[in-house]
């Protein structure tokens, strides 16, 4: 079984406050974008890798990868203003416009290859798949001062990878696109089409890296591998 990666990393990091890209911050000795790559360039099933970038950040990254030997095709492709709009770049850059494409945050770095081989065989089954955990703290809803406690045993947090047959999502990024819809992840857009997407248990270690606390909690995790 094979899938191409998009890697998504044309973000600015405003949250992380590094007051540059933090794809390029260093955890365990690394920048946080190598630990991604290295993820998707060590799985045999991945055969190319899509990685999206901003036109700023794309002569360090070049820089950055011609460091370092990969076994997997890498090809460097220019990112959007949104997240949304950095995918669809991505999905029109891809080698191969069909088949199984994994879309994934390059500031998800703790992802194993035991859980995208289970998420590669989910989506030949079911043509869209997600990763996801149980929710654990008690989520409510507010309308001005009105609460309503929604049912913990329901909810998911989406992660990346997301992974999809290629026209299915490609499909449901022009909908969105045509109809101005602006969703938070790839999956939110299959499911406006009315399609089933299926989730595939996760990992609470696939944190995102988001805000400096983040860092901390990236470090901990590298130390105490
Ligand atoms: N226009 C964008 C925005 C985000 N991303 C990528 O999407 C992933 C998830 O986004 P997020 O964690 O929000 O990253 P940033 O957009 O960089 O962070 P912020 O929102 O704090 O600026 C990141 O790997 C980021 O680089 C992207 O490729 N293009
Ligand atoms: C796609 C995602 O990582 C799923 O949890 C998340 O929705 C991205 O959100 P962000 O606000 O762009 O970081």
């Amino acid at each position: 079984m094979y899938y191409q990666a998009i890697v998504l990393a044309a973000g600015q990091g405003k949250r992380m406050q590094a007051g540059h890209n933090k794809q390029f911050l260093t955890i365990g000795q690394k920048p946080l974008i190598v630990h991604t790559l290295n993820v998707f360039d060590q799985d045999p099933w991945c055969a190319s890798i899509t990685l999206v970038v901003s036109n700023s950040d794309r002569e360090l990254m070049q820089q950055l990868l011609a460091a370092q030997k990969w076994t997997t095709p890498i090809n460097l492709t220019e990112g959007g203003s949104e997240r949304q709009e950095s995918v669809l770049m991505g999905l029109e850059a891809l080698p191969d416009k069909s088949g199984i494409v994994f879309i994934h945050d390059g500031a998800r770095p703790f992802v194993t290859i035991e859980r995208l081989h289970a998420l590669a065989e989910a989506c030949l089954e079911h043509r869209g798949a997600i990763l996801a955990v149980p929710v654990t703290d008690t989520i409510k809803l507010r309308r001005g001062n009105r609460l309503e406690t929604m049912d913990r045993g329901l909810l998911w947090a989406a992660q990346t990878p997301q992974a999809f047959d290629y026209q299915l999502i490609y499909d449901a990024h022009v909908s969105a696109k045509v109809d101005g819809v602006l969703g938070t992840d790839d999956a939110s857009l299959v499911e406006r089409l009315d399609q089933d997407v299926f989730i595939v248990e996760g990992s609470y270690d696939n944190m995102k890296l988001t805000t400096p606390e983040d860092l901390y909690k990236a470090e901990a995790f590298l130390n105490g591998k």
